[in-house]
């Protein structure tokens, strides 16, 4: 069994008398492997937040199961950790203070409290933001922080819902860079859900395309896990392979929608 089990997932949004209004996710399964970097991609309103939601617990499953390291969720738990387009920090907490929140509302006392948020801190290269407030960080710092505050209760599986997608172009590409030095260091299991072809081929080991309410392929990306050096990753010819393919496959999936 995969560390991450999504079966057979459907969402129907009713209204409070129980008429359907909306069929988000219409039977979607899919396994992910301990360590393994999926992105989500596929147009707009075919229901990647809110496979999402359901997997972090924030919205529950019309029906089927999601479980994780072979236990059912139920609800939101401390083996997932979210991280979010804005990263909604806390605007009266520092740096430090915004990344230990996960870890006070698991119960973590001081000093192991400050101990590992600095850690994670340190991770994200923000050590020298420790004191300061939202507001005093770039949009890009605010994600490093996000992208902390999620890592910081070590979670089984990081969930990020387009967590790059409101930054400009290189400051995206620098996260890249550090999220998958981030992945090498921790060895996490991350699902990303991206708009961004680029980010979907330079960051996944597969690509999950879906189509309204259900998945339409699922591609592997054969660059091998070390790719630090991105400028040979973008030219080389698996990753101009599977972009294609990836794009060609959104197409159908709008096709399709349409
Ligand atoms: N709370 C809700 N109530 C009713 N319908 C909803 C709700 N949330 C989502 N939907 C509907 O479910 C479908 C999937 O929405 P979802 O936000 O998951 O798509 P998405 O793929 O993430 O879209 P985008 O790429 O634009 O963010 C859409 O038709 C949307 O209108």
């Amino acid at each position: 069994m995969a560390h991450l089990e999504v079966q057979n997932i459907v969402k129907s949004f009713r209204t409070r008398s129980g008429v359907e209004f909306a069929r988000a996710l219409d039977g979607v399964s899919f396994g992910v492997e301990k360590g393994e970097i999926i992105a989500l991609i596929g147009p707009s309103g075919c229901g990647k937040t809110t496979l999402l939601r359901i997997i972090m617990g924030l919205e529950t499953a019309t029906s089927g199961q999601v479980r994780v390291a072979g236990r059912p969720i139920s609800g939101c738990g401390y083996d997932r950790g979210m991280v979010f387009q804005h990263a909604e920090l806390l605007p009266w907490r520092n740096t430090l203070s915004n990344i230990g929140y996960g870890l006070e509302m698991k119960g973590v006392k001081e000093p192991e409290l400050s101990r590992a948020a600095g850690h994670y801190l340190e991770l994200v290269g923000l050590s020298h933001a420790r004191t300061r407030r939202p507001h005093q960080l770039s949009g890009g710092m605010k994600q490093r922080a996000g992208i902390a505050r999620a890592l910081a209760i070590d979670p089984e599986v990081l969930l990020m819902d387009e967590p790059f997608g409101a930054l400009d172009s290189q400051t995206r590409e620098t996260l890249h860079g550090e999220l998958l030095s981030i992945h090498a260091k921790t060895g996490k299991t991350i699902i990303i859900v991206t708009h961004d072809l680029d980010e979907a081929v330079m960051l996944a080991d597969r690509v999950v395309v879906m189509r309204k309410g259900s998945i339409g392929q699922i591609i592997p990306v054969e660059l091998g896990r070390d790719r630090a050096d991105m400028r040979a990753v973008r030219t080389s010819e698996e990753y101009s392979r599977k972009r294609t393919m990836i794009w060609e496959a959104l197409h159908d999936s709008e096709r399709q929608a349409a």
